[in-house]
């Protein structure tokens, strides 16, 4: 079985003036199909630069992500839209929906783009399943955040995508209705997705199969199990 995200010793740095923020110090992870995995870390340790890199919106200063066999870093914008065309769905903390759509045409417009040719009905159960069908004729401006966060997750599943990469999917949800997104996106890893989503909320850390933490840049080892 391969693995649907590898990352191997990534780096990223950002510069302004004589300043320099080394954002990702080699961090290197594999998901594998089924893995659902939480990265979680204070602010400023690199969670969104690591998920902009493994998305291939953001290009690493060394090393390399694959997805699913295929390399996404060191090659052209048009080769990686591509690539997440066919493979990737992405929630963004600042949200992914066109503003003058609602909601349905949001997540047609996102089936139309991808390429893993998804279907009415999929669209259908995706909105209800995210509790958002009631809302699916608004458009992002008449939406609260909790049914932003919900919205966003229906366009970024809408081609049903292997890898999904979740920046504070459940973060403006209230408890049960971040239980039912949980609940979804665990039943997508047991179709054999891979998902990592970031969270700064360690009830939500804490139902994924493992926690990658991150402090400046790099991943925290895990504390040693002692008999
Ligand atoms: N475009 C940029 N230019 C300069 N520095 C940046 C840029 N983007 C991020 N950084 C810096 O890189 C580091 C990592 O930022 P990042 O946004 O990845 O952290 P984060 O863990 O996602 O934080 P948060 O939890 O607050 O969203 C921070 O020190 C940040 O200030």
């Amino acid at each position: 079985m391969s693995a649907l995200i590898e990352a191997e010793n990534l780096y990223r740095f950002y510069h302004a003036g004589d300043d320099e923020t080394l954002a990702l110090r080699g961090v290197s992870l594999t998901l594998q199909p089924g893995d659902l995995v939480a990265v979680t870390g204070p602010s400023g340790s690199g969670k969104s630069t690591l998920l902009a890199c493994l998305a291939g919106l953001d290009e690493p200063d060394g090393g390399t992500v694959t997805l699913n066999g295929e390399r996404l870093s060191r090659r052209p914008e048009a080769d990686r839209a591509d690539i997440r065309s066919r493979k990737l769905g992405m929630l963004y903390q600042h949200t992914n929906l066109v503003g003058h759509l609602s909601v349905d045409a949001n997540v047609v417009l996102a089936q139309q783009i991808g390429q893993r040719r998804t279907n009415a009905a999929w669209r259908h159960e995706l909105l209800g399943r995210c509790g958002i069908a009631a809302r699916a004729g608004a458009r992002p401006s008449q939406l609260s955040g909790g049914e932003l966060a919900r919205a966003g997750l229906a366009v970024a599943l809408a081609n049903d995508p292997l890898v999904l990469l979740a920046d504070e999917p459940t973060g403006e949800l209230d408890d049960s209705t971040a239980a039912r997104i949980l609940a979804l996106l665990r039943e997508r890893a047991d179709t054999g997705q891979a998902i990592l989503l970031v969270t700064h909320n360690p009830d939500v850390a804490s139902t994924a199969d493992r926690e990658i933490r991150l402090r400046d840049g790099r991943i925290e080892p895990r504390p040693e199990v002692t008999a």
